[in-house]
């Protein structure tokens, strides 16, 4: 039986006082101000257990991670046609790149970059009453916490300096694939992202996809053929241009956001969720992706 208490806590004793922590994203000005210092690990088995270290219980703005979550709601409402307008093939592009959606005719690569994630956001504004809210909603029964919440001021500040998101939703409409309003499906996007939530909240958010879809939904679960397909494109594009990367030191499927999140899970075993602001050159946590290296390699749980 792994010590996985000890495993969490020698990493973070690893990487606490590392001086080389990247930089936080600061194309978002109200996340420019976040302490790189914080450093969290939250370890879910499927059993029940847990187990945390460091600053798993603050919050942060999950930002990419919530593209996993808006899939998995849009995926059982919209089983068919989803795949046509958006592809599951990695980009080997940053999170933000536009030149492939011109050529691919306003196709995205994956639902994972940004022009993909919009296409799915699309889908969630055709499909949902009240969008912002029922996708809020979606995340507070995932996690089964009432107190998951926005930060207005960081969709705020995307709005207002969100222009590659602006052009790229400019370009999925010129090629016919937004129905809805370039502004609505904008504030829609920018506010997924905008949600915050601590390393605890986001191991709890992803079992369902350790757990072939099953969570505490008592309607719209992910089947276990979704859940499959969602961790593949994880694995293949969770993390863009370093998807590769992530699966030579993980090996696991996961996903990671700008505000310095990274959320891992080896099916049938475990969720984890590790916080550290600071990102690599690619827009991933730097020590987060270290932290994930030494958690497989020690424990030798990967999927390969
Ligand atoms: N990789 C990310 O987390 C990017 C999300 C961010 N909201 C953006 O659209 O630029």
């Amino acid at each position: 039986m792994i010590d996985f208490q000890n495993v969490i806590d020698t990493i973070h004793h690893n990487l606490k006082d590392e001086v080389f922590r990247g930089l936080v994203a600061n194309y978002i000005p109200e996340l420019a101000d976040i302490d790189a210092q914080n450093l969290g690990i939250h370890l879910r088995l499927l059993d029940g257990q847990t187990f945390a270290t460091g600053d798993w219980n603050k919050k942060f703005s999950i930002q990419s991670v919530s593209k996993v979550l808006t899939l998995a709601m849009a995926l059982p409402m919209y089983p068919e046609n989803l795949w046509q307008r958006v592809d599951v093939e990695p980009s080997g592009n940053p999170f933000n790149h536009l030149s492939l959606l011109e050529l691919e005719n306003g196709i995205p690569r994956n639902p994972l970059i940004n022009a993909g994630a919009l296409v799915i956001a699309d889908i969630l504004v055709s499909l949902l009453k009240n969008p912002k809210e029922d996708f809020l909603n979606y995340v507070r029964n995932v996690v089964d916490d009432p107190t998951i919440a926005f930060n207005l001021k960081v969709a705020e500040s995307e709005r207002l300096t969100g222009y590659n998101n602006y052009a790229a939703a400019n370009l999925l409409k010129a090629y016919g694939n937004l129905e809805n309003d370039v502004d609505d499906v904008l504030d829609f996007y920018f506010h997924q992202c905008a949600i915050e939530m601590t390393c605890e909240q986001l191991s709890k958010a992803f079992i369902m996809f350790a757990n072939h879809g099953a969570c505490c939904l008592k309607t719209n679960q992910l089947s276990p053929s979704q859940a499959k397909r969602i961790n593949a494109i994880m694995l293949t594009c969770g993390f863009y241009d370093e998807a590769g990367e992530f699966a030579f030191e993980v090996g696991l499927p996961g996903k990671s956001g700008v505000g310095g999140g990274i959320v891992a899970l080896l099916p049938n075993h475990f969720t984890i969720a590790v916080w550290s602001p600071g990102l690599n050159m690619k827009g991933n946590s730097l020590l987060g992706m270290q932290a994930l290296e030494q958690f497989t390699t020690m424990t030798k749980l990967s999927i390969f």
